[in-house]
């Protein structure tokens, strides 16, 4: 494989840095980078949170992360001390202008002013305000000082406005970094390429060949140590909002004039503002919220999303959702786009199915088949083509039968595909913007997400259940069955 090359010396600060996502993700992606050569020694990656740690104490959670969430074929035990010595940790209240600063401030500034720093803000997004403005008031917003905002920015229009607004007092847009991890996941950018690429697509790609689009990301895990974050959030404000319109956004979009970061993203935009509004009213016929209830996956029982959460809970939070969306544009009338996300689902898989339309007319016996294009965002990354072929068992007429133009990327390319965080981490470094998210954008998924929420709020949309280890609620499949079309796994 080719040698990737390193990027200038920086410190990474994350505030958050004892949380769910900086073990699961953060730190595993900076060790595969570590360990690749991209990251120059003199780099340091400095904790914070409000947990009274010692360095050697960050070092010892931090490797435990790394035995966890890294294969263990790619730990290697010299690479691992040598990137466990470019963890600080300071222990640190990022919503308080107390006197821990100062000790952030210190270790900062034994590096040269000119180092490129990455604030990184893995916390609630609530905190997010107040932490830039307490970096800026200690003097910490250097020229070369970049934000990485995590997602979801606030829980409805109002209060992402208000973020953006706190954040972009001591941050200039450019140096603001919202990231979307799907937009780092190979098979994500792949749509790119494969859509402006190749013409044999591009040209089919709208109402005149294609009948409907679906668009899945389906987990099997539950809620897992995540409950007070996500039963404030739900599966709309987790999923939607952002991966999903997102990868929406990429399906649909037209041809950006080039590979300039606004270029895209204005293309993007114009999708989420071509998004028909589903009104408060309209929810019970344009959306499906369910939640998990207990259930089965083979010998083992499945707990409910309350039993997740804990003793005596109680919540209306969906876990699921389904929505009907559609683009008011000339390439796109009258194409449906299904939209789905659940925790607990049968198999996890992300995706994007495009149905085209079947032949107007067909000349052979039986019903004609439409060609379908699956793109597998995850596990298992690759394109699927169904194709109508010759049967080749004897008989004495012309029948057909459907078989697949496949490709697996990993085996197709023999390189093994990197955590959508490894690429995002390093670009935010080398000051890329592409895959990352302008302000317009955020504002613009809330646009369409907050009446919808209206509505479940004043429940004009019934929460449905739905049993762990299933495909979801039978309603969502009523959502497309009205439309006389199939989620995928009903297909035939
Ligand atoms: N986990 C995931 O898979 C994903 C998470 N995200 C987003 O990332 C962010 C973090 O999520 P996650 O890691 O799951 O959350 P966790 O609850 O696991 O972690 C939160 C972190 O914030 C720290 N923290 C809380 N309050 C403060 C404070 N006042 N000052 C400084 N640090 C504080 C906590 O440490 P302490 O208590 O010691 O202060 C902890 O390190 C959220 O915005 C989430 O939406 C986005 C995509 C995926
Ligand atoms: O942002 C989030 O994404 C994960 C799913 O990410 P994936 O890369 O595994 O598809 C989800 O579990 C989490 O709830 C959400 O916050």
């Amino acid at each position: 494989m080719p040698q990737l090359p390193p990027v200038d010396v920086f410190d990474y600060i994350v505030f958050g840095a004892t949380g769910d996502l900086t073990m699961r993700k953060l730190l595993p992606a900076l060790y595969y980078r570590y360990r690749d050569g991209q990251i120059p020694d003199q780099s340091r990656i400095i904790g914070t949170a409000r947990s009274s740690l010692s360095r050697a104490d960050y070092q010892e959670r931090a490797e435990k992360a790394l035995t966890e969430f890294v294969k263990p074929a790619d730990l290697d035990d010299a690479t691992v001390r040598r990137f466990l010595d470019l963890l600080h940790y300071v222990s640190l209240n990022g919503a308080e202008a107390n006197s821990t600063w100062p000790a952030l401030k210190d270790l900062l500034e034994q590096a040269p002013k000119d180092r490129i720093r990455v604030y990184y803000l893995a916390t609630a997004p609530g905190l997010y305000g107040q932490i830039c403005e307490n970096l800026s008031t200690q003097g910490l917003v250097t020229e070369q000082s970049r934000v990485v905002l995590e997602k979801p920015i606030g829980t409805d229009l109002q209060s992402a406005d208000a973020i953006n607004d706190h954040v972009g007092r001591h941050f200039p847009e450019n140096h603001i970094f919202r990231i979307d991890h799907y937009l780092g996941k190979e098979t994500v950018q792949n749509l790119i390429a494969l859509r402006f690429a190749n013409p044999v697509f591009e040209r089919l790609w709208s109402s005149d060949a294609i009948d409907y689009v679906q668009i899945t990301a389906a987990e099997t895990v539950g809620v897992e140590s995540r409950g007070p974050y996500y039963d404030k959030s739900g599966a709309l404000r987790d999923m939607i909002q952002n991966h999903l319109l997102q990868v929406l956004c990429l399906v649909a979009m037209d041809p950006p004039g080039s590979l300039e970061a606004d270029s895209l993203r204005n293309e993007k935009l114009k999708v989420l503002r071509a998004l028909r509004p589903i009104a408060p009213d309209d929810v019970a016929a344009f959306t499906v919220r369910g939640q998990y209830a207990r259930g089965r996956s083979g010998d083992n029982t499945l707990p409910s999303y309350l039993e997740d959460l804990g003793e005596d809970a109680t919540s209306s939070t969906e876990t699921y959702v389904a929505i009907r969306a559609e683009i008011h544009s000339w390439r796109w009338g009258n194409v449906p786009f299904y939209l789905r996300s659940g925790k607990r689902l049968a198999e996890k898989c992300s995706e994007i199915v495009i149905q085209f339309k079947a032949a107007p007319w067909s000349i052979f016996p039986g019903t004609p088949r439409a060609n379908r294009l699956v793109i597998r965002i995850q596990p298992d990354e690759g394109v699927t083509l169904s194709v109508s072929t010759k049967d080749p068992t004897p008989t004495d007429s012309l029948t057909l039968r459907q078989a697949d133009i496949n490709i697996a990327f990993e085996k197709a390319f023999g390189t093994r595909y990197p955590d959508a965080y490894e690429r995002l981490l390093l670009d935010v470094v080398r000051g890329d913007p592409i895959l990352f998210i302008r302000r317009d954008e955020v504002e613009a998924a809330w646009r369409w997400v907050d009446p919808i929420l209206r509505g479940w709020a004043e429940n004009k949309a019934p929460l449905q259940t739905y049993p762990a280890g299933s495909w979801g609620p039978e309603a969502a499949r009523a959502l497309l069955a009205e439309d006389g079309h199939a989620w995928h796994e009903d297909m035939t």
